[in-house]
């Protein structure tokens, strides 16, 4: 289920462009999923920010074992329960409180805890946590904080996400601290709504090259 990741490490090093994925239907999940693939980028999250989003977890997890499929926008405890039961093998949130991570540790899956300032990042590293995602990325002072952050914290490494764009991406790929980025840019909601799989291949394509 988890494709060898059962690390916050682990999810760092699937993929050097994480995608983010908003689904308004289900239906659209599958085919994103495969496209995806065959563009070189074998994994995807699914954010649980539309009715869709469960139904689409659980379709991937079904039909495309061969992709790592995450479920984002985790806000609330019942968040990771729900995303655990319908096949996600990883959970991502935009910020963290102590009942979510409780949740998310109750699931047994690696997870990508977001934060956004030094004391936040602190807290999670008191906590045992060393991969995080940095999130909201460009709005929270983009690759020069995170290049501040790697000083005096060296040890913690994240996902920036927020912001990123194909033409930002390596900047932030370059940093030490960081092992993937982010990126809604690989499956554009127009593109989804025509089914244009092969612009979202192409897209992959171009990300898959950014490592
Ligand atoms: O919903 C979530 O789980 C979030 O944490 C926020 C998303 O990761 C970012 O909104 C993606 O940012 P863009 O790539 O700029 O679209």
């Amino acid at each position: 289920m988890t494709n060898g990741a059962t690390t916050g490490a682990d999810l760092l090093a699937l993929s050097p462009v994480i995608p983010v994925v908003v689904v308004d239907d289900a239906d659209h999940a599958v085919p994103l999923a495969r496209a995806l693939l065959r563009g070189g980028v074998r994994v995807i999250e699914l954010t649980l920010r539309t009715p869709a989003a469960l139904a689409a977890i659980e379709n991937v997890a079904r039909e495309v074992p061969e992709i790592v499929i995450g479920a984002g926008t985790v806000t609330a405890p019942e968040h990771a329960e729900q995303a655990a039961k319908a096949g996600a093998a990883f959970l991502v949130t935009p910020g963290t409180t102590d009942r979510v991570l409780d949740a998310a540790d109750a699931t047994g899956l690696p997870y990508l805890p977001g934060a956004a300032t030094v004391s936040e990042v602190m807290r999670l590293a008191e906590r045992g946590l060393t991969a995080l995602k940095f999130f909201p990325a460009e709005a929270a002072g983009g690759v020069d904080y995170l290049k501040s952050i790697g000083g005096p914290i060296p040890h913690i490494r994240f996902c920036p996400t927020g912001g990123i764009t194909p033409q930002t991406a390596p900047s932030y790929l370059a940093l030490p601290n960081v092992g993937c980025v982010g990126g809604s840019w690989l499956a554009p909601k127009d593109a989804l709504q025509a089914g244009d799989w092969n612009r979202v291949e192409t897209l992959a394509r171009e990300a898959a090259r950014l490592g």
